[in-house]
């Protein structure tokens, strides 16, 4: 598969190595210093495009990508209040999207699981719950996508938990941060070069059961974006990642 790469940051980079060592090529690759080059001529050389870059350009990007009827499969996190937008676009205009807060398979399991934990704590309502996201210190947004992907799982399941809020702290000392009854708190931490850890706590006055997931570096992230452009490649229409994965068969 021919495959057009947008941001060659830290994922980018991981992501073209994954990608040829699975026998594709690597047709366009755009930064910051040659967005001259992201033309739907060179788009359409590629069979997908893989984005990761920032909050700032994704939206853009994706447009660029709709406009050269070329698939895309977004990483960038930072955007998701106009996912209805996206996939408007999509069923309307036969455009062709696949994103994931999380790409790798161990976190896809783990928001799984998650689901179900989240369905079984009705019953024992002497647990508070809470979400902690702790990353490098160069990310610029908070929650962490998959932070806010766990907490729409949890709140999607548990009868007493409605909305999430967000509290981000630059160390890792942990204030007591009280919220409403109803509301889940996303703790977030930035501290050194953290590639990502996501756990969930359930507390009681008797005891604590905590469910976590750390990431030992970026690789999975990059194979699972490769997955998916392998899947996403002859598919039309908007997907989050979930559609790759049966969990349920
Ligand atoms: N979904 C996932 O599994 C997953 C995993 C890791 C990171 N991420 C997300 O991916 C994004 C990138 O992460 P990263 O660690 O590679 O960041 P990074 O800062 O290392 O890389 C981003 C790159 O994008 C470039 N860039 C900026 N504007 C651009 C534009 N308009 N066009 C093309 N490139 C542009 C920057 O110069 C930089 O090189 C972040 O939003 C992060 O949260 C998602
Ligand atoms: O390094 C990042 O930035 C990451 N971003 C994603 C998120 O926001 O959840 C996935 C983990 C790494």
């Amino acid at each position: 598969m021919k495959i057009a790469l947008l941001g060659y940051g830290k994922m980018g980079r991981i992501i073209e190595k994954i990608a040829i060592s699975r026998k594709h090529e690597i047709v366009l690759t755009i930064d910051h210093d040659n967005l001259h080059d992201l033309t739907a001529e060179n788009l359409q050389k590629a069979d997908a495009v893989i984005e990761f870059t920032t909050p700032a350009s994704v939206l853009d990007n994706i447009e660029h990508c709709f406009n050269a009827g070329v698939p895309i499969v977004v990483g960038t996190t930072g955007w998701y209040d106009k996912i209805p937008e996206i996939k408007k676009q999509c069923e309307q205009d036969g455009n062709t999207l696949l994103y994931a807060s999380n790409f790798s398979v161990g976190v896809n399991i783990f928001f799984h699981v998650n689901r179900l934990l989240a369905k079984v704590m009705n019953k024992y309502p002497y647990y508070d719950v809470q979400v902690e996201e702790i990353h490098h210190t160069q990310k610029l947004d908070a929650p962490s996508g998959t932070g806010i992907t766990i907490a729409e799982g949890i709140i999607e399941n548990l009868d007493s938990k409605s909305e999430w809020v967000n509290v981000l702290t630059t160390d890792d000392k942990n204030d007591d941060e009280t919220v409403a009854d109803n509301q889940l708190l996303i703790e977030s931490m930035r501290i050194d070069s953290v590639p990502g850890t996501h756990t969930v706590i359930y507390d009681s006055e008797v005891d604590m059961i905590e469910f976590k997931h750390t990431a030992h570096n970026r690789n999975g992230f990059a194979l699972g974006a490769v997955l998916a452009a392998e899947w996403i490649h002859d598919k039309k229409g908007f997907y989050s990642v979930e559609a790759m994965f049966d969990f349920n068969s």
